[in-house]
């Protein structure tokens, strides 16, 4: 767009802020390409762009900043040269990194103006809001699923924060229903990409995520039997490369372990029994059958192909990992192959096998294409959303620009409703929110100070705390009344340095009137002052919290992947939300389903799979 245009429809004013501000753009993935692409074109003076990752083949469909020859390059930099073509004056600084390293402090974060939130997961986000908020500089956080999209204006101490809305923690499968009991293909697929794939190539000790290992009652007899078979599987891994490879896999896998289960007869009282497949007759029956090619993507294969591309992708696999420790170097990490959706070896191999299991337990299978949207946690980026969705955030950020938060708003695009675009105000902090009710300030320590010198010099003597209090860093508690031990430790061993956060909590009896959390960030001295305390701070008034019966409870909000995730709140005396917080997709079709049951996965934040069952 010429600046002649823009200057006519946002005016004077606006156009020279706008030139005249520096944002910052973190994630440039379906959003972040459509919004850096919007922020030059609109004018924006200097734009910083930060993504960790590098461009694959399947980001190609919508992150039009990328082209064929750019894969495995990292996003920020290919998205700055490119943009950069669209206005050669506007400033543009990439990194490849994570937003969540030390050197992207407090300090570094007030340097902009906005910061513009284009991510894909809970924990960046959280990180980023809490930053964005110990730097007091607005955030515009966005995300989208499928046809719906979100964008939130934060700003602190006006706004509700992106943590004021508890998220749901991803569910995770308990281990017995994946090993001994499974009743549905996913958790077939969650069998073979997150227990199988990794024993057989992963580095063998590996927890797969997705498998919940607390070790309860209920669980811990598994987890005895789960090393057990681990132990097992290495042998056979020993006999990887040579011929018997895919024959031993097999037959513990779908032969002995299966026999193991049904002679459980107790367990399958309720239940049918699951059918031990016999090698040797599918060897026979599958040798004049041919591996599906690309077109059979989308069919059910039959157990004769599926049995094929097991035999036929364990031996790519293995292949592959074989040349790969050819290969080692002198570095100590053990090569390994993980899943990957867009790796045709793992993926065949997810597919097959977690079809033949499916079989053994009498369960529907699925096709490879579904395989893959559940084994990726996918729902499908609609290029559409994410363009919508990037110049909605545009759009929110003149209001910024312009300190006109009262008319910023929260924006929600959906596909079901009357309108397309929908919105509401944005409600104050909630009282009782963690990340963003809580009072901050700095403290600045000499690299010799102790936790003593914190808790007793600082928060006791200087700001009247009881001894009932604890002291928290990201990594846990440091400091309560029972940790006496701890204080004549340095701040630096117990992992407290340069740019750490800490927070205080007052755990004085709540009809005392506690004060609200404290978080500090720490700034080390160079060398330890000589005219001050080892700690000290600016001093800071520290509010007592509200009562707690005056304030709502916030509704739990499901977390889909991309989305804000905030999804739409409901809280008492309101009609039903506009929009669905839980935006969820069907993608399993009733054929692959197991009785009637509907299997819905999303992509959640965490990247696992969430089963509604
Ligand atoms: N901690 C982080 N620091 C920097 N960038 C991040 C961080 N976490 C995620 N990102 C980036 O945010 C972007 C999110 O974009 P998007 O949701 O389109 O995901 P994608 O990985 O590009 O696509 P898909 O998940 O569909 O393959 C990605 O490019 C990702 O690398
Ligand atoms: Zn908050």
């Amino acid at each position: 767009m010429r600046a002649s245009t823009i200057k006519r429809s946002l005016g004077v004013d606006l156009t020279t802020k706008i030139k005249e501000s520096r944002v910052l753009l973190v994630g440039a993935g379906g959003i972040g390409c459509e919004l850096l692409k919007n922020l030059v074109l609109t004018g924006f003076g200097e734009v910083h762009i930060i993504d960790l990752d590098t461009i694959d083949l399947s980001n190609l469909n919508r992150q039009f900043l990328f082209r064929h020859e750019h894969i495995k390059k990292p996003k920020a930099l290919v998205a700055k040269e490119v943009a950069h073509n669209f206005q050669p004056g506007a400033k543009l600084v990439a990194y490849h990194a994570n937003i969540m390293d030390r050197q992207f402090n407090v300090g570094w974060f007030q340097k902009f103006h906005i910061v513009f939130n284009a991510l894909d997961n809970l924990a960046a986000r959280r990180h980023v809001n809490r930053m964005c908020l110990a730097a007091g500089v607005p955030l515009i956080e966005s995300g989208t699923t499928g046809f719906n999209g979100q964008v939130q204006v934060i700003t602190k101490g006006e706004t509700e924060c992106y943590d004021c809305n508890p998220k749901a923690t991803p569910t995770t499968f308990p281990i017995c229903t994946i090993r001994t009991t499974p009743s549905q293909p996913i958790h077939c697929i969650v069998w073979a990409k997150s227990y199988l794939l990794p024993q057989l190539f992963g580095e063998s000790e590996d927890e797969a995520a997705e498998l919940d290992m607390t070790e309860n009652a209920e669980n811990a007899d598994e987890i005895a039997n789960l090393k057990k078979e681990a132990a097992t599987l290495k042998e056979i891994r020993e006999s990887m490369g040579s011929d018997e490879f895919s024959r031993n896999v097999f037959k513990k896998v779908f032969e002995s372990d299966i026999q193991r289960l049904r002679d459980l007869e107790d367990m399958w009282t309720e239940r049918e029994a699951p059918k031990v497949l016999v090698y040797d007759e599918l060897d026979q029956s599958s040798a004049s059958t041919k591996l599906p090619n690309s077109s059979g993507d989308r069919r059910e294969w039959s157990m004769e192909e599926n049995f094929v591309v097991f035999k036929d992708s364990l031996d790519r696999l293995s292949k592959r990992l074989k040349d790969l420790q050819a290969k080692k170097l002198t570095d100590d990490s053990e090569p390994s192959l993980s899943f990957d959706k867009d790796d045709e070896d793992t993926l065949d191999f997810v597919t097959a096998t977690a079809n033949l299991r499916a079989d053994t337990f009498h369960i529907g299978i699925t096709s490879k294409f579904d395989t893959k949207q559940m084994a990726g946690n996918i729902i499908p980026a609609i290029a559409t959303t994410n363009a919508m969705t990037a110049s909605l955030c545009v759009l929110q950020s003149f209001k910024v620009l312009q300190d006109d938060i009262s008319r910023a708003k929260m924006v929600f695009l959906e596909r079901s409703g009357a309108r397309a675009i929908n919105s509401e105000g944005l409600r104050p902090p909630q009282a009782y929110c963690d990340v963003c009710s809580v009072v901050r300030g700095g403290l600045s320590v000499d690299p010799s100070a102790t936790l003593e010198d914190l808790v007793v010099g600082v928060l006791q003597e200087q700001l009247g705390y009881t001894n009932e209090m604890s002291v928290r860093t990201d990594e846990g508690i440091v400091y309560d009344p029972e940790m006496e031990d701890n204080l004549p430790k340095k701040l630096s061993e117990l992992g407290i340095k340069n740019d750490s956060f800490l927070t205080v909590v007052d755990d004085d009896d709540l009809e005392k009137d506690p004060r609200v959390n404290v978080e500090f960030w720490v700034v080390e001295r160079t060398k330890p002052s000589e005219n001050s305390k080892p700690v000290t701070l600016k001093t800071v008034d520290i509010p007592r919290r509200p009562k707690k019966s005056v304030v709502p409870e916030a509704d739990v909000v499901n977390v889909t992947n991309g989305t804000a995730g905030n999804g739409k709140r409901k809280r008492e005396g309101e009609d039903e939300p506009l929009t669905n917080g839980h935006i969820a997709k069907k993608v399993a079709g009733e054929s692959a389903q197991n009785g009637d049951e509907d299997v819905i996965v999303i992509k959640d934040d965490e990247g696992a799979i969430l089963i509604d069952d």
